[in-house]
């Protein structure tokens, strides 16, 4: 399930990581020419900003080439180093922090040759010191690398049928996250990077995201949830599904057809309907779909039926006529929630009839069916963002429990699984 997503995502933080690496290596290299023996002078405390009166808790580390040409001042570099981004491991950070710490003092054996001691009376660090924490990799994101990566990353997404303000979004997302955090130790670099994009990810598909389960319990019986979208996306069966999640869950179902524009579309729900030993109302072709969705209602009052689940025609959004069938069910009936189901594998067609249906009939919520075909995922990350209303479940086959709960975090864990 969206795997060619999920390579394209860490192609990004890899080609990120690998401008890091790169660059942590020049630095490497620099740091090592400039490597000297040296008391630190008022000249080159200058440079690093901070008089050689600084104690321990104005200590920074000298900038690297890349922090010079930076915007960021020490002082920014400092607030970073105390103010770890979240979703940063803290542990990590900790360990890796720019603060001085014990860990970080250098051992006899690790002064070079001939070299400076800690010269600093006030507890600072001595250049040496310094050079050497630089050496271990200390490192600088440039905003003008990123820049270079983010317009990778926004084809990546579009190519997997993002929406494209979806997309914007994230972008926007995964630099802000970066940006006011760009110094860090190399070691911890992949994980900012895929923390960023993860959080950035995270904050698009969760729009909207309620608890299905309690909405259900918090309603009146029978709750009635009526099922929107066009023909051929999986509909019917998601029906079934969900009458299958609602039996698991100890709680009775009847099914209503309210697409009575389509021939054979009784028999198809009836086939599901027999197979789960359920209880379907249905009228001849043609006649008025609120009729059939109201006998289920009161076929479920009379035999204390929990859950009515009633399928609506699948004919093209932009039909009035549809539109006027579902306001009229939403008129006599006011069901506890309307569901728009599509396909992922549909990508952007599924975006932007997504949004068309809740334009014209307000979705309460969708359902991606045939996510476990879909190798792109730009549906499942674009279509709670665009309608402002949360993906609930993915259908995950053709079996009637192949419905999952659409849980953001755990989607979005398993686009960065090893
Ligand atoms: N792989 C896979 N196939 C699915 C999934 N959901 C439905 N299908 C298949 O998609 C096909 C169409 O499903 P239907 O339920 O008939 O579609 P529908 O939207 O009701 O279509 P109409 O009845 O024409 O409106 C069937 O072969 C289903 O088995 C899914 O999550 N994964």
């Amino acid at each position: 399930m969206f795997d060619g997503l999920k390579d394209k995502l860490s192609g990004f933080t890899s080609d990120v990581e690998e401008d890091v690496d790169e660059e942590a290596v020049e630095g490497d290299e620099d740091d090592a020419a400039d490597e000297q023996p040296v008391d630190e002078s008022p000249a080159e405390a200058e440079i690093d900003g901070h008089t050689p009166e600084g104690g321990p808790g104005e200590e920074t580390v000298e900038p690297t080439a890349e922090a010079v040409a930076s915007p960021e001042t020490a002082a920014d570099v400092d607030t970073a180093a105390e103010e770890p981004p979240s979703g940063v491991d803290t542990e990590d950070e900790a360990a890796e922090s720019d603060t001085p710490t014990e860990s970080d003092a250098p051992t006899v054996e690790d002064e070079p040759e001939g070299g400076a001691t800690p010269d600093d009376e006030s507890g600072g660090r001595s250049l040496t010191e310094k050079a050497k924490l630089m050496a271990s990799g200390k490192t600088v994101i440039e905003e003008e690398d990123l820049q270079k990566h983010l317009d990778d990353l926004e084809l990546a997404l579009l190519s997997s049928d993002v929406e494209m303000s979806v997309a914007n979004e994230i972008l926007t997302g995964v630099e802000e996250n970066l940006t006011g955090q760009t110094r860090r130790r190399l070691s911890s670099t992949g994980n900012l990077v895929r923390d960023a994009l993860r959080e950035a990810l995270y904050d698009v598909i969760s729009v909207g995201q309620f608890d299905f389960d309690e909405r259900v319990q918090q309603a009146d019986s029978p709750v009635v949830i009526i099922f929107t979208g066009v023909n051929g996306v999986g509909k019917t069966t998601t029906i079934a599904k969900m009458a299958q999640y609602f039996e698991d869950r100890g709680m009775s179902t009847v099914l209503a057809n309210g697409d009575t524009y389509r021939a054979g579309a009784n028999e198809q729900l009836q086939k599901h309907a027999e197979n789960l030993g359920k209880k379907i109302i249905t009228h001849e072709q043609g006649s008025d779909p609120t009729a059939v969705v109201y006998d289920a209602v009161e076929y479920a009052k009379a035999n204390d039926v929990d859950v009515v689940l009633g399928d609506t025609a699948g004919r093209l959004h932009t039909s009035d006529d549809l539109m006027a069938q579902l306001e009229k069910i939403d008129r006599n009936i006011d069901p506890d929630m309307t569901i728009f189901v599509d396909e992922a594998v549909a990508g952007q067609d599924a975006v932007n009839r997504a949004r068309e249906f809740d334009d014209a009939a307000e979705i309460d919520g969708a359902v991606l069916t045939k996510a476990d075909a879909d190798p792109q995922g730009g549906a499942a990350i674009s279509v709670a963002h665009v309608t402002g209303k949360p993906i609930l479940f993915l259908g995950t086959g053709q079996d009637y429990d192949d419905l999952e709960p659409f849980d953001p975090e755990r989607i979005v864990d398993s686009l960065f699984d090893e």
